[in-house]
């Protein structure tokens, strides 16, 4: 049996970071998926037989013996866990890290040892240590601020419960080859997700593996999301600087900031809050043409520097960032980092009546610093499924 699941990346319009602390965050689903692949050997018993992984963006695989699996962890998959996850205990983590430390992962590639940890996690909460081989593959870039963490997260957990049989996919994708899932399997889907985040990012708010399942674009605000009807979706610009960073480090920098000045970090949240709640409600009266395609870009442009002035307040921003917001602004184009910041990805906001001209000029410097850019469809789907 091989069944596939493909998630989405995303950007964040506005929010990030504050998010964690209760402010609301804007969000959507981009057309960039990370896609894991499971095959089932037909009487898969637990103790025989390994479990593989293949992460093929890395160009690494690693396997595990069933039985050695068994031994450190136990009889993990029990079916009423299936419908409500329990969160990994310290114990299990601290086993899953033993699990994981048995491979040698070259220094440089040493991030991935948290992805492996939430894959041994979610594969053996779903399916127990019976055999199995999962393939990733990703056109994310990894650890750039678009949700390949969250996108890892979802694929596998889709993948995972489809094959458990508590999740199966509906309706067809028009014209492809691919499935959704309806909503409560969704919300089933983006439970565990989220669990394999928490073992990524340490203190994820939700807001990643919520548009990598639902897709669209959405308004999250502690825990709560809502749909948010764009008519005419915005266009963006995105600028990989290729500086490396972590967001569980850059989730707990923030923190550390918010408790050494509690009172100064929450009028900043509160000041984020506002700015992305202004936000959603433009997007939303854009999709009633309400107003003007110019009035709303100019109004989305200002919202979003105000934004970044706030993650410089965060302590997020870095230099490679500067240097995009400099080099767009020389064409009076606005722009702010996503994700978690301290480098990765930066989005500029391309207006309607932008030339290409210009459009070229900008992304010409920007390639010129070694940035990378590429243009992205936003507000798409999220989880998809293909069973063969
Ligand atoms: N395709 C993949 N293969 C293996 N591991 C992956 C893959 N995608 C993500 N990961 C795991 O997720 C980690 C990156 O997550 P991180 O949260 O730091 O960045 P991000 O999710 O890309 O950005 P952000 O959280 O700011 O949106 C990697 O170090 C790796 O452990
Ligand atoms: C930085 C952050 O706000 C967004 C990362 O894409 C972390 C989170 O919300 O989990
Ligand atoms: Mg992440």
């Amino acid at each position: 049996m091989e069944i596939r699941a493909r998630a989405p990346g995303k950007i964040i319009l506005a929010g990030e970071h504050a998010v964690v602390h209760g402010s609301a965050a804007v969000a959507a689903a981009i057309d960039l998926y990370t896609q894991s692949s499971l095959h089932l050997p037909p009487s898969g018993e637990g103790g025989a037989g390994e479990v593989e992984v293949d992460l093929t963006d890395s160009g690494l695989a690693f396997s595990w013996p069933c039985s050695r699996l068994l031994e450190a962890l136990g009889e993990t998959s029990r079916k009423a866990e299936l419908q409500a996850p329990r969160p990994c205990s310290p114990e299990e983590l601290a086993a899953i890290a033993r699990l994981v430390e048995l491979h040698e992962i070259p220094e440089a590639k040493i991030w991935l040892s948290a992805g492996l940890s939430a894959f041994l996690y979610l594969y053996t909460s779903i399916l127990g240590c019976r055999p199995g081989k999962v393939v990733v593959s990703s056109g994310l870039p990894m650890g750039a601020g678009l949700g390949s963490s969250a996108a890892f997260s979802v694929s596998l957990s889709g993948a995972l419960l489809t094959a458990a049989g508590v999740v199966s996919a509906e309706g067809a994708v028009g014209g492809t080859e691919w499935q959704l899932l309806g909503k409560d399997h969704l919300e089933l889907v983006n439970t565990w997700a989220f669990q394999g985040e928490k073992i990524i990012h340490g203190k994820p708010s939700g807001i990643d593996n919520a548009v990598s399942t639902f897709g669209s674009m959405i308004k999250f605000k502690k825990g709560e999301l809502t749909n948010l009807k764009s008519g005419n979706p915005v266009k963006m610009l995105i600028t990989d600087t290729r500086v490396g960073r972590n967001t569980k480090a850059l989730v707990a920098g923030v923190s550390e900031r918010a408790s050494r000045h509690p009172d100064a970090m929450a009028s900043v949240f509160h000041a984020v809050n506002t700015i992305s709640e202004e936000l959603s409600s433009i997007v939303e009266l854009a999709a009633t043409d309400e107003i003007a395609m110019t009035s709303k870009e100019e109004k989305l442009a200002e919202l979003m520097e105000m934004n970044q002035g706030l993650l410089q307040c965060m302590g997020v921003s870095h230099a490679s960032i500067e240097t995009v917001l400099r080099s767009t602004l020389k064409y009076n184009l606005v722009s702010k980092l996503t994700g978690a910041g301290g480098g990765g990805c930066v989005l500029t906001l391309i207006p309607t009546l932008l030339s290409k001209l210009v459009l070229e000029k900008v992304t010409t410097e920007l390639e010129s610093h070694g940035f990378r850019c590429f243009k992205v469809e936003v507000g798409g789907q999220g989880l998809q499924i293909h069973q063969g």
